[in-house]
């Protein structure tokens, strides 16, 4: 699947994002190294703080089927820059995503921007850290 293709299934999970608060939708789609590809939106609540973002939705629901290696995961929001993943995105993704796979942030006019976990997050918290190796 070529990139463009994985951005064109990020928008169309954005269109089902649920943002009755911010009005604000992101779309996230994971291309698996099995070839099956998983979307994600974000789904905010009343309770704010138990909003969960595109990425992680999209991560969760890879992860929840069994399909733990991702080969690519895609980004689309409407911002001037390719869309910022937020610090938890950043932390789950430096932990659910493989140090070869793949991250595309892009947004609605086209711009698009490639970049590797280590510089989304340099220096995350890993399960190495927690288990004092
Ligand atoms: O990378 C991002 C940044 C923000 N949001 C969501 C969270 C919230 O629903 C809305 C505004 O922050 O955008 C995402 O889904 N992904």
């Amino acid at each position: 699947m070529k990139i463009e293709e994985l951005i064109v299934e990020a928008k169309k999970a954005r269109e089902l994002a649920y943002v009755p608060y911010s009005t604000f939708k992101v779309g996230a789609a994971i291309l698996t190294k099995d070839g099956k590809v998983y979307h994600g939106c974000n789904i905010e609540n009343a309770a704010y703080s138990v909003t969960n973002c595109a990425e992680r939705t999209a991560l969760f629901k890879a992860y929840s089927e069994g399909d733990t290696k991702i080969a690519a995961i895609a980004v689309v929001a409407d911002t001037e820059r390719p869309v910022p993943p937020c610090g938890a995105c950043r932390q789950v993704m430096s932990e659910l995503c493989q140090k070869d796979t793949k991250i595309y942030l892009s947004n609605i006019k086209g711009d698009m921007q490639e970049i590797t976990l280590e510089e989304l997050l340099p220096g995350a918290f890993t399960p190495e850290d927690l288990h004092g190796k």
